[in-house]
């Protein structure tokens, strides 16, 4: 069993004073890609932006590494190793794939970006084509390579991906999840919320499934996607009794 990157314990977290989180807590293996599932609503966006500093807090703690990182900003959990492609488009269309990453790279200074874009352009051949592309005219493949690429020059240890499948075609979206699966093999932890619940399991190691801000079950990928209960807990009908008070 891998170390555990990340954990929530009793997490409290929603929008103004409507909580969405309630007491949830869970845990994320090192290396591994972990899978949120649930309806929708159940919250799974929130735990991305909660752990990555955009909502605050209200109870509990979230642990990174061991380390208590609850009330950390969106800059500090970068710079320890946090990285977050939100669902959508995030990038600045009018300005090249150059340019893109330049601006992914803010926070490490110009030399070191400048030093880490070929790194991340051998990941990325196709982006090295159209290096002075504007980011518009990419297609939905490329720029979502773009957003997890300008993510990568942070050399992060934890991934949060939100959704990277919207929009995509099914062989797009098999390129995206094959390098989610190299990155892991190179150490990185993913947490990944995706609707494409079949596919997203089949390359991932571990799921979670929300309903309501909690966690209702936590198992590895491979036995849920056996489980004859994986419709019922995508569409939200919820679990038989004795499989929710076994969820860990
Ligand atoms: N900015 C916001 N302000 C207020 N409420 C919000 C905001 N964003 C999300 N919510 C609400 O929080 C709840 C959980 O949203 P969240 O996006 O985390 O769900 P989700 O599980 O990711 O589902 P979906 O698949 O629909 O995105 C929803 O009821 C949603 O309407």
């Amino acid at each position: 069993m891998s170390e555990t990157a990340i954990e929530f314990q009793g997490v409290v977290a929603g929008y103004k004073d409507f909580m969405i989180l309630n007491e949830l807590s869970f845990q994320a293996r090192s290396g591994a890609i972990t899978l949120l599932l649930g309806p929708n609503g159940a919250g799974k966006s929130t735990v991305l932006k909660t752990l990555f500093g955009l909502l605050k807090v209200r109870q509990g703690k979230i642990l990174l590494h061991g380390e208590d990182i609850t009330h950390s900003s969106a800059r500090e959990l970068l710079a320890r190793g946090i990285a977050f492609v939100p669902q959508g488009r995030n990038l600045f269309g009018q300005l090249t794939v150059y340019q893109n990453l330049e601006l992914g790279g803010i926070t490490l200074g110009m030399k070191t970006t400048h030093e880490r874009i070929p790194e991340v352009l051998d990941r990325f051949p196709r982006l090295k084509e159209r290096l002075h592309s504007q980011a518009s005219t990419l297609s939905g493949g490329e720029q979502k390579q773009l957003e997890i690429g300008r993510a990568l020059l942070l050399r992060p240890s934890v991934l949060l991906i939100d959704e990277p499948s919207i929009g995509l075609s099914p062989q797009i979206v098999a390129g995206v999840f094959e390098l989610l699966r190299q990155l892991t093999a190179q150490g990185l932890t993913v947490l990944m919320v995706e609707q494409n619940v079949n596919s997203a399991l089949k390359i991932s190691d571990d799921a979670l499934a929300l309903a309501s801000g909690t966690c209702v079950l936590h198992k590895p990928a491979a036995e849920l996607l056996l489980d004859p209960n994986i419709e019922r807990l995508f569409l939200g009908a919820g679990l038989p009794a004795e499989e929710s008070s076994a969820a860990v």
